[in-house]
């Protein structure tokens, strides 16, 4: 084994086991998605499961961003970009053209790589999702606020500073704050594309910690490229290779024993 993998499975046992009675969240089922006519996810099936945190690897240019942004449907605004198949949220298939977007992405919330915080304050980063949805009084709004604050852990670092600038925070924070931006639209999933991969360690570990709290309230989907984030934080992992499902099952499986050899030395840095 080469180092990789020894600091890799060195850190299973860090996330929780995963749970095998955990109900189906999302089931996806023979999905294809074409940019153009280059088919690029090919007979996809796989299910998430809920208050699990799933993490989908694979080399670069595997899929693993585009099945991700299938699940909000983000790549619709995009006209040459098209998925088929099945997605079904709670049995409802999201790619169905009745199925409202507006009201899908706030169900499935995104955080992106690189923290895009609005430039506005840190508060109206929260209430602006917010106030398109609810008309709530100025009280509960600023508890709403506080509430996403405090699940994003990072009301005690902003909570002076309410009225300053999102943008004025540390990457880090920044990335916080587009979490909690997040979870004030109440969603039952959230989707994270290498959220960690412009921090540095000390941000990389809150945001860990922060994704093992939230766990426990949503369905959590990760793009990583780091084996030991997968490790430390998933209790599910599904291998992805040129736009196939590999393999997929509990974190501590895939990367202690896994059934196919392509996981096998993709997980010990042969590959990739
Ligand atoms: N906008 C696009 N137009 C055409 N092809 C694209 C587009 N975006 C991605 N692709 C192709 O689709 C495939 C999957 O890309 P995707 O970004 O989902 O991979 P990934 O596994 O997330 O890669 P990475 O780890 O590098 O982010 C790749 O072959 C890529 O070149």
């Amino acid at each position: 084994m080469t180092s990789i993998a020894v600091t890799a499975s060195s850190a299973i046992g860090n996330a929780a086991a995963a749970d095998a009675t955990a109900p189906v969240r999302i089931s996806v089922r023979g999905l294809d998605f074409f940019y153009g006519d280059f088919r690029s996810l090919k007979s996809i099936s796989l299910d998430f499961y809920d208050r699990q945190v799933t993490a989908l690897i694979g080399p670069s240019g595997c899929g693993k961003s585009t099945l991700l942004r299938t699940f909000n449907r983000i790549y619709s605004l995009y006209p040459d970009q098209r998925a088929e198949g099945e997605i079904l949220l709670d049995g409802q298939n999201v790619l169905s053209p009745s199925v409202d977007v507006n009201e899908l992405r706030a169900r499935v919330g995104m955080v992106f790589q690189k923290p895009t915080p609005f430039p506005m304050s840190i508060y109206d980063n929260i209430a602006f999702g917010i106030r398109l949805y609810e008309r709530l009084s100025r009280a509960d709004l600023d508890d709403r606020v506080e509430e996403a604050l405090r699940k994003a852990a990072l009301w005690d670092e902003v909570k002076d500073k309410l009225r300053q600038s999102g943008t004025g925070l540390s990457g880090g924070q920044q990335q916080r704050l587009c979490i909690a931006r997040t979870i004030a639209q109440r969603p039952e999933v959230i989707l994270l594309d290498e959220p960690t991969s412009a921090l540095d360690p000390i941000s990389t570990g809150k945001i860990e910690e922060l994704i093992e709290q939230l766990r426990a309230e949503f369905t959590i989907v990760i793009v990583t490229h780091n084996m030991q984030q997968a490790a430390r934080i998933s209790q599910f992992t599904a291998f992805m290779y040129l736009g196939e499902l590999i393999e997929f099952g509990p974190t501590s499986k895939m990367f202690m024993t896994p059934n196919k050899k392509q996981t096998q030395d993709y997980i010990t840095g042969r590959f990739g």
